[in-house]
């Protein structure tokens, strides 16, 4: 349970480089803007790209919107040391105190990055149909355990091959009934089911029912220059 229910409800957004990350984060701030108050820390590796391309998409004062430049594999700074990104949200928070609603961008990663319930109160996994169809069965920390998985870009299964109810099904499956939103920007109703989900969360994180969960540590996997992470000391915790 949060310590602190009245500060803001801070949602990490996690997935693959190129999924639609900050198109959803986009999405959300443009949908929600009007009745939420929202700031947006972003993560990348080496630039401010992602903080730059939601500032010039207008849907946020630019203030509200910082970005952190970790240096490191994206999942250095969302769950090993959460330092830097704990002190750009608190700053956010601090800055524009309150605020209703603290999203976080991870760098693209692969499949296994998730953050830590020590930066987020909750988190989205994004996943999109041009990833290949099987991506959803092939499991891992953020698809089975996120909060919400998003299929994203759907508008795209044509053109790519993907049968987006199958990859809906099997995520779902992967996922033993935590929800799933098949997301287009172009299609409405689908947009109505993420706001619709972050509402309800949102409410439940106000209420103080929301309890954060941890979707697990990465499994053990190895860098091309030889580095290999295992993570075992990764253990869920509070944070204020
Ligand atoms: N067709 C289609 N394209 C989309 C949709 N959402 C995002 N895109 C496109 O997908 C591409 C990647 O989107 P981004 O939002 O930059 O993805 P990202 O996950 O933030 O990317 P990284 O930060 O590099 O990991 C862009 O060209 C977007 O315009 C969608 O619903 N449909």
């Amino acid at each position: 349970m949060p310590e602190n229910p009245t500060r803001s409800f801070r949602l990490g957004v996690a997935g693959p480089v190129g999924t639609g990350k900050s198109s959803l984060i986009a999405l959300l701030c443009s949908r929600l803007r009007e009745e939420l108050r929202i700031g947006v820390v972003t993560n990348d590796i080496y630039t401010d790209e992602d903080a730059r391309f939601l500032r010039s998409a207008g849907v946020l004062e630019p203030e509200r919107i910082r970005a952190v430049e970790t240096g490191a594999c994206p999942h250095t700074a969302i769950r090993d040391d959460v330092t830097m990104n704990l002190l750009a949200v608190e700053d956010l928070e601090a800055d524009f105190d309150p605020l209703d609603l603290v999203l976080v961008e991870s760098g693209g990663d692969n499949l296994t990055a998730t953050f830590s319930p020590a930066l987020v109160d909750a988190q989205i996994f994004v996943l999109d149909v041009a990833g290949g169809g099987d991506v959803a069965r092939k499991g891992g920390p953020g698809i089975a355990r996120a909060d919400l998985l998003v299929v994203n870009k759907t508008d795209l299964g044509p053109y790519v091959g993907v049968d987006v109810e199958r990859m809906r099904a099997d995520a779902t499956a992967a996922r033993g009934g935590r929800p799933v939103v098949a997301l287009s920007r172009t299609d409405e109703a689908s947009i109505a089911d993420l706001t619709g989900w972050l509402r309800g969360v949102l409410a439940e994180f106000r209420g103080g029912r929301h309890e954060p969960s941890d979707p697990g540590p990465m499994a053990p996997h190895f860098h091309a220059d030889g580095t290999s992470h295992t993570h075992e000391h990764d253990h869920p915790h509070t944070h204020a």
